[in-house]
């Protein structure tokens, strides 16, 4: 891929920072002092901002000028401006709609070519109104150190934030027998790909589309001659979902954007919808400012997925669900042997290259575990307040010990490998192995027995088929990429969001990667859970 601009960090700055610099860091402009005690209201609550980790809102905000009178006006309006859809009447200003083929009284196969127009009817009220919005935050926070805050001034001032309601349009901007789709599965694996594969290919058809294809391998498939389409129809999909993987495969590492955008050219493709993390998800909105450069008609769509959890402003990702449920097992087997063996300490390691979603929910879900260690939140391993000092603690008082561990955690604590893969990622050191040798070797040092076990399921928890909840969001978010894809919308991805389904253009969910509030409730849930002190 062309270069990795966006390329996106994930570093959280957990430190405290000084406190007269802690208002303008934290994207507080000048503040009008109103009063003494305004005064002093106002250095408390700085402070208080500058001891609490800086969440991901926070570094949003940064430039606003709170002292302007009209700021939340303008914050509304760039804010609107910032999640408005890119549409084809951008680039195309006399692009003509049609009444949608979309008809849900028309269940049955359509054979026809629509030749005397199009069905529509005027009483079907099923169709989503463009200016139909979804909140993005329900939440008002009255403070800045409530648990989870996100709040954009000093005063956590209530603003709402509205974002466009996904679902199927009355009119649309692609005749069906004109389309060419294409559909391609990118990054690692998550179960529910083919359950969303299914649902564009099942929608297309309903719609009226009959040129449907599956790119083979994700990016590469455009551009390697070994590898040709996959001619796609509800027969062809009808019991994929059945199976884990990708019936399409994936890839990571890709061709240039213009390489990708000259295939698409030469195949006709002017539907393009794209299955993937926050890489692919970069690399389809490259596809979609390309195709405007050459002023293509063309439709790209993303569909987030990822076990990771790690997209913006969205509820979840499809895939999720099912990674933490078959973390369980995993869980479960190291508990099994922790609890069977004399002074038993068992350590799971699981997915999550920068956020600890999997293994904060896994270890919720679990109940069985009793420290649990993710990327957002640093720790010692030695130390009177490390976790070493704190399993043996529990070792003398329960007898056993289960670990969570994810596997970007304590990257500071091993050697940086410097590999990155074939997209770019940083490869990361095993913190798991790192772990287990350490807890083995402390444990022989104070000479007390410890018997650790060590499982790494890997793969196991995101090569599976997708659990019913993932099952059902796969088949929401595919029939809603293909109804936005129809509306004439591009480089727009979807997402769950407060339950209900929202489009974002696709800059907005990827700026950076999604992390695990360490001021959230679910992570002191998470805490009380397990019962595990700070290890710093
Ligand atoms: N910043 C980027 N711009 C364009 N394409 C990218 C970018 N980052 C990654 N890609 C491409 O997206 C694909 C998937 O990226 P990767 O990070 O492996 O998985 P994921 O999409 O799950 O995050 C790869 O083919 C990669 O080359
Ligand atoms: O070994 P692979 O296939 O590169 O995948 C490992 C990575 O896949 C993930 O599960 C998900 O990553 P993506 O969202 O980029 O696919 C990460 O947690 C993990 O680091
Ligand atoms: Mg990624």
């Amino acid at each position: 891929m062309e270069a990795i601009s966006n390329k996106i960090s994930s570093s959280l700055a957990l430190t405290p920072l000084p406190l007269e610099n802690s208002l303008r860091r934290n994207g507080f402009g000048p503040v009008i002092v109103r009063s003494r005690n305004h005064a002093s209201r106002i250095r408390k609550r700085s402070r208080v901002f500058a001891e609490i980790p800086q969440n991901q809102s926070a570094r949003r905000h940064a430039g606003i000028d709170f002292s302007d009178p009209d700021w939340k006006s303008k914050y509304q309006r760039d804010f609107e401006e910032r999640f408005k859809l890119p549409h084809i009447t951008d680039i195309f200003e006399d692009a003509k709609p049609i009444p949608s083929t979309f008809c849900l009284r028309m269940r049955t196969p359509v054979n026809e070519q629509f030749i005397d127009g199009y069905p529509s009817d005027e009483k079907w009220h099923g169709y989503i109104n463009n200016n139909d919005r979804v909140l993005l935050k329900v939440i008002n926070y009255s403070s800045l150190t409530s648990a989870g805050a996100e709040c954009i001034d000093p005063d956590c001032t209530w603003v709402e934030q509205w974002v466009h309601r996904a679902g199927p349009r009355e009119e649309i901007y692609f005749k069906p027998e004109k389309v060419k789709a294409a559909i391609l599965t990118c990054g690692g694996l998550c179960p529910g790909l083919n359950d969303v594969i299914r649902h564009i290919v099942i929608t297309l058809e309903i719609y009226g589309v009959k040129n449907i294809v599956g790119i083979p391998f994700g990016y590469r498939g455009f551009c390697d001659k070994e590898l040709t389409e996959m001619p796609l129809s509800r027969k062809v999909v009808q019991n994929i979902h059945l199976s884990g993987g990708s019936l399409l495969g994936v890839s990571r590492g890709a061709p240039t954007v213009s390489e990708i955008v000259d295939s698409m050219e030469e195949r006709g493709i002017n539907m393009l919808f794209v299955l993937g993390g926050n890489g692919t998800h970069a690399g389809a909105n490259a596809i979609h400012n390309e195709c405007r450069k050459r002023r293509m008609k063309v439709a790209v769509v993303g569909v987030p997925k990822t076990i990771d959890n790690d997209i913006l402003l969205m509820d979840k990702t499809f895939g999720f669900d099912t990674a933490v449920e078959e973390a369980q097992r995993a869980i479960n087997s190291a508990y099994i042997e922790a609890h069977s063996a004399y002074h038993g300490i068992g350590i799971v390691k699981l997915m999550g290259r920068s956020s600890g979603f999997i293994a904060m929910h896994a270890s919720l879900a679990s109940g069985q575990i009793d420290v649990c260690l993710i990327p957002e939140v640093p720790f010692h391993l030695h130390g009177p307040h490390g976790f070493l000092r704190h399993l043996k603690y529990l070792i003398e008082t329960k007898g056993s010990a289960v670990v969570c561990v994810a596997e970007g955690a304590g990257q500071n604590l091993i050697e940086k490998t410097n590999a990155t893969d074939a997209s770019g990622n940083i490869v990361f050191g095993d913190i798991g192995v790192h772990i287990q040798q350490e807890t083995k070797k402390y444990f022989k040092e104070i000479g007390v027995p410890a018997d650790v076990k060590y499982i790494d399921p890997t793969y196991m928890i995101r090569a599976c088929r997708a659990n019913a909840s993932d099952g059902i969001l796969c088949t929401v978010l595919g029939q809603n990429a293909v109804h936005g894809a129809f509306a004439g919308f591009s480089g727009i991805t979807i997402g769950i969001c407060n339950t209900h389904y929202a489009y974002f253009p696709i800059p907005e969910v990827i700026s950076y990667p999604r992390a695990v509030d360490p001021n959230s409730r679910m992570w002191h849930r998470c805490l009380t859970s397990t019962g595990q002190p700070d290890f710093v």
